[in-house]
């Protein structure tokens, strides 16, 4: 780490690491899901290390595929990364009693496959026509394994050993650090092994899956022995008061208490809802937690039923 007073690792000592994406599809939401949580930080230009004024953290920018390495191997307290990053540094680096992460939130975003992709209007059908041949891929760790696996099956287990003492692998790994679904087009890999989300990339490359690696989320990771467990906990509590603030929405409305049957089913709560007498005889007002993606719905059975004066409030953060 450099010289600056503010990267000075005496600096660091004491501050709670936590890493977050430094770029690409998580840095944005990650960002958000920070700033929901009240971790202010200050970050100069081009430092990749940022302090938190009012907590004490310091937020360590890194490209998303490096930090299950840095908060496994004990550099950072807290990460928040891709499920198929700590697969893939899971599949370089086992994890150990004292190595390796904790997932502890789905944090709700980043949500996409890790596919075989081959040509759209070629022969290959299935992933055991590719060994053997070149597959172009970033996730080297989890394509050696995926093939290794196929390979040994083919072959009921019998394996030529390597040097390493390693299965040899007769599939060809090619690592591509991006723009890997061009490498067919190429001419530089049979196949490849990338994320999908919509497809488009995919598509626009002539590509199509025939199988899934695994699928993949953004998730808050921890270290095995965090360097301050209390505040670990206070972190993870603040950001899953933000998730589950976006999961819900406040349903509130007006409804004849003859009716409250009916209406506990459509609206049961996260917990159980709040009711309140109103000032007009034989009326109530209800209050109860909505999952968001059933907004629409519950507002339509609820009219239905006879509610009325229907309200849905957008929570900004919640604590359990
Ligand atoms: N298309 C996608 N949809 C959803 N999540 C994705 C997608 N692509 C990547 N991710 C998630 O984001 C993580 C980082 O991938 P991404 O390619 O965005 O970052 P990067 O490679 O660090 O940045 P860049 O691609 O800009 O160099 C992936 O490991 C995966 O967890
Ligand atoms: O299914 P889609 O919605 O098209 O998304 C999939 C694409 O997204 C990611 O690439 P990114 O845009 O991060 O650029 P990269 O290839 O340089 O990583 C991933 O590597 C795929 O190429």
């Amino acid at each position: 780490m450099t010289d600056s007073s503010t990267n000075d690792p005496i600096r660091l000592n004491g501050k709670l690491l936590l890493a977050v994406p430094k770029k690409g599809r998580l840095k944005e939401k990650a960002l958000a899901l920070l700033d929901g949580s009240d971790i202010q930080f200050n970050r100069s230009d081009r430092s990749d290390i940022a302090f938190s004024p009012n907590t004490p953290v310091a937020l360590v920018f890194l490209p998303a595929a490096d930090i299950p390495a840095f908060v496994g191997r004990g550099n950072g307290a807290l990460g928040i990364t891709g499920t198929d990053c700590i697969a893939e540094y899971e599949s370089r680096e086992p994890p150990t009693e004292t190595s390796g992460v904790e997932q502890i939130l789905d944090l709700g975003f980043g949500r996409c496959k890790l596919q075989v992709q081959v040509p759209e209007k070629g022969e290959i059908q299935t992933a055991e026509q590719l060994v053997g041949k070149t597959i172009a891929t970033s996730f080297d760790g989890l394509s050696r394994k995926y093939f290794r696996e196929l390979e040994a099956k083919q072959s009921n287990g019998e394996v030529t050993n390597g040097n390493d003492g390693e299965a040899k692998l007769k599939t060809n790994i090619l690592h591509l650090s991006g723009s890997v679904e061009a490498a067919y087009s190429l001419g530089m890999a049979d196949a490849v092994v990338d994320l999908v989300e919509s497809g488009l990339t995919m598509r626009v490359a002539g590509l199509k899956p025939i199988a899934t690696v695994l699928e993949s989320s953004a998730v808050l990771i921890r270290s095995k022995h965090p360097s301050d467990p209390k505040w670990v906990d206070l972190i993870t509590a603040r950001i899953r008061g933000v998730i589950t603030a976006h999961q819900y929405v406040l349903c509130t409305y007006n409804v004849e208490r003859r009716l409250l049957d009916k209406v506990h089913k459509i609206t049961p709560g996260k917990r159980a809802p709040t009711i309140n007498n109103l000032e007009e005889e034989g009326w109530v007002a209800v209050q109860a937690m909505v999952e968001s993606n059933r907004t629409a719905v519950v507002m339509d059975e609820l009219k239905e039923v006879g509610a009325q004066d229907i309200l849905i409030i957008k929570l900004e953060n919640t604590r359990q």
